[in-house]
């Protein structure tokens, strides 16, 4: 781990001095179905302390890019419910809300967003607003495919599991909570979702500054991006760029070691 006070190469390297880490700082998390980017990114909020924080106060925000699939038409619609549309190619996803949306987030304003229904393959009607905060956690399967959001990371997670464990999760979870019947995940996947995987996905992985192997099982690899978190944004690294001092919880950075 980095000494306190001083300055790390990502920081050198991007010009910052130490008491100038960039606010909100932005961790885009990326890999297949079903790897766990879910589950990682709700262990890293709960390791910041951020799970009891009511939404309007938390210094941490995980926003799903599966907000952001685009509305389909009538013909589209009628694919998807037969597992037959590509929900796994980059032209699935409503591009410039996604880009705007993190534009936002990262100058500090709140964003209004829809929950994705994925039974019905559509976004809800009633959206919520997203406060700003001092970490962004952007996860999806396609978060690294597009240049404009790979470059409004400051660091970036790809999660890296096995592909039949996630197939295998992905098939109870579907199932379970997304209203799918097995022969339409095993069409989808075997169709679709594993082609688009290795076309568009994997091919991401060489932009991660971190690979997580297993997922949210990986807590050596958990705590050590937790530690890093808490080291580049403690309150001595927050004279420059913060307009919105918020270090008054005990669970989050600053805690006295
Ligand atoms: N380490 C694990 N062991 C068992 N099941 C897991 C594990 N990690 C995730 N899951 C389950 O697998 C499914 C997908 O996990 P999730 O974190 O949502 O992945 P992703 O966000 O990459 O789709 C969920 O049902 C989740 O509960
Ligand atoms: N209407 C939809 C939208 C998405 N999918 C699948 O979800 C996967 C991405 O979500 P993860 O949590 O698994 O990362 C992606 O592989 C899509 O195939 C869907 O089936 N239906």
């Amino acid at each position: 781990m980095m000494a306190a006070g001083s300055t790390n190469s990502w920081q050198r390297k991007n010009g910052f001095e130490r008491e100038r880490v960039p606010r909100p700082f932005v961790i885009g998390v990326a890999g297949g179905t079903a790897s766990g980017k879910s589950s990682v990114c709700a262990k890293i909020m709960q390791q910041l302390g951020q799970d009891d924080v009511d939404h309007k106060q938390r210094q941490v925000v995980i926003i799903n890019q599966d907000t952001f699939y685009r509305p389909l038409t009538e013909e589209e619609n009628a694919k998807a419910l037969k597992g037959e549309f590509n929900f796994d190619h980059p032209d699935a996803f409503d591009n410039d809300f996604m880009v705007n949306t993190l534009k936002d987030l990262v100058a500090g304003k709140e964003v209004k967003l829809p929950q994705y229904n994925y039974k019905t393959n559509a976004r809800e009607e009633k959206w919520h607003t997203v406060y700003p905060a001092d970490v962004v956690l952007f996860e999806g399967i396609l978060v690294f495919y597009f240049k404009e959001l790979r470059d409004m990371y400051h660091m970036k997670l790809f999660v890296d599991t096995d592909p039949d464990t996630r197939l295998a999760r992905r098939v109870l979870r579907d199932t379970k909570e997304r209203g799918r019947d097995i022969e339409n995940i095993l069409h989808q996947y075997t169709t679709l979702v594993k082609p688009a995987f290795e076309e568009f996905c994997l091919p991401t992985k060489k932009y991660a500054d971190v690979i997580i192997p297993r997922g949210a099982d990986n807590t050596v690899a958990i705590d050590l991006i937790v530690q890093h978190i808490q080291e580049l944004l403690r309150p001595s690294a927050n004279k420059i760029g913060n307009k919105r001092p918020r270090y008054n919880s005990d669970s989050f950075v600053g805690r006295p070691h």
